[in-house]
């Protein structure tokens, strides 16, 4: 039992806080000098690596559709083995164009920084809904509370009508998500031809279909050491695309040090999350992060999460059949997608992996 239980009432705090439809926003704003006990978490054991000691893999994706196939094979080589080592790259000229970038960065902080009363119309913790703004979506199972705000839509398939996304951040969300679903359709290109499997394998699969986006806003914390942005996770989905401020304090969990992800201006992350680990029996790796909290902020980030846990579907997801040998068994059961989501969702950022419920 978590030994501050004892000494104040979690759960009431919680829902004051809840109550406030303002997020950690709302508290930096009201002038907080102390992270209230909801926020405080639980040290972890590993170190941070020491500047230098690995080098965070970073692939240029300039020609990859050149006749120039050399270049091509090259990148799906360096693609095959950061996503068997990190689970993680950074990807430069990817052809998002920069001002898109920089304008879904300054349209995510107008959406966090306008009028409250206008920003608490989004505010809900209802599941059903495609466009949703509050802090953290596991706020009443986490063990420790985020220092973050989110803004989350669901982008395909079927996007929500313009009218239903907040005015100050509609057009450049539309934009950028069909800039992400291109990319996206390239990378799981590559990441299908980085498994031997033919190019368009993972998209017939429907990897590429669904994209929600999560709009992150972590505001500057009074007592960063004692919190975090993000707490240790692996993600849902399939694949993941973020786009980070100039701020920095992403870390992935790479041979049991923390590495920092640096922020490049205009590279785009990319990382493997779990139904890609499950559907390539562990070749790939949906590896662990945490965001630190920071003591300089806001920082924003945007997630953008290739999955359609929200179609309901009973098509089963399970190890690619051309990838499993006598050596090679299947080591997860069959799921749904729907299944898979709800699990994680319901289990919240505990620290512990969903997809240890469905090896076989
Ligand atoms: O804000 C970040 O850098 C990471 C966010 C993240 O890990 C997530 O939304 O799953
Ligand atoms: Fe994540």
């Amino acid at each position: 039992m978590d030994t501050n239980e004892s000494k104040y009432d979690r759960k009431s705090e919680l829902k004051a806080f809840d109550d406030t439809k303002s997020g950690v926003k709302g508290l930096v704003d009201a002038g907080v000098s102390k992270v209230p006990q909801i926020f405080i978490s639980p040290q972890d054991t590993y170190s941070n690596s020491t500047t230098g000691q690995f080098i965070f893999p970073v692939i240029d994706l300039q020609d990859i559709d050149s006749h120039d196939q050399i270049n091509r094979k090259e990148v799906i080589e360096k693609v095959r083995d950061a996503s068997e080592t990190w689970g993680f790259f950074q990807v430069i000229n990817h052809g998002v164009p920069y001002d898109v970038l920089e304008e879904m960065i300054r349209g995510v902080c107008s959406f966090h920084e306008q009028d409250n009363d206008i920003k608490k119309q989004w505010y809900t913790r209802e599941f059903t809904k495609r466009v949703v703004y509050n802090s953290n979506f596991d706020l009443y199972s986490a063990p420790a509370t985020n220092w973050r705000d989110t803004f989350f839509c669901i982008m395909a398939p079927n996007p929500p009508s313009p009218e239903e996304l907040p005015p100050i951040c509609r057009d450049i969300i539309v934009k950028y998500s069909e800039e992400v679903k291109k990319l996206g359709r390239s990378l799981f290109e590559l990441l299908a031809e980085a498994l031997g499997l033919n190019r368009n394998y993972l998209n017939d699969m429907d990897c590429d279909k669904g994209l929600s986006v999560s709009c992150h806003y972590y505001p500057a914390c009074p007592e960063p050491k004692l919190t975090l942005g993000a707490s240790k996770h692996a993600d849902d989905g399939f694949l993941t695309l973020l786009l980070q401020d100039h701020i920095g304090g992403l870390q992935v969990l790479h041979r049991n040090h923390w590495v920092d992800v640096p922020p490049t201006p205009g590279a785009l992350v990319v990382n493997i999350a779990d139904l890609l680990q499950l559907i390539t029996n562990d070749k790939f790796k949906s590896v662990e992060h945490r965001v630190l909290a920071n003591r300089v902020g806001p920082r924003i980030s945007i997630a953008c999460f290739f999955s359609t846990f929200f179609l309901a579907s009973s098509r089963l997801y399970g190890p690619i059949k051309e990838l499993l040998s006598e050596e090679n068994p299947s080591k997860y059961r069959e799921t749904t997608i729907q299944e898979y989501s709800a699990y994680f969702t319901a289990k919240g950022l505990d620290g512990t992996s969903a997809l240890q419920h469905f090896r076989l």
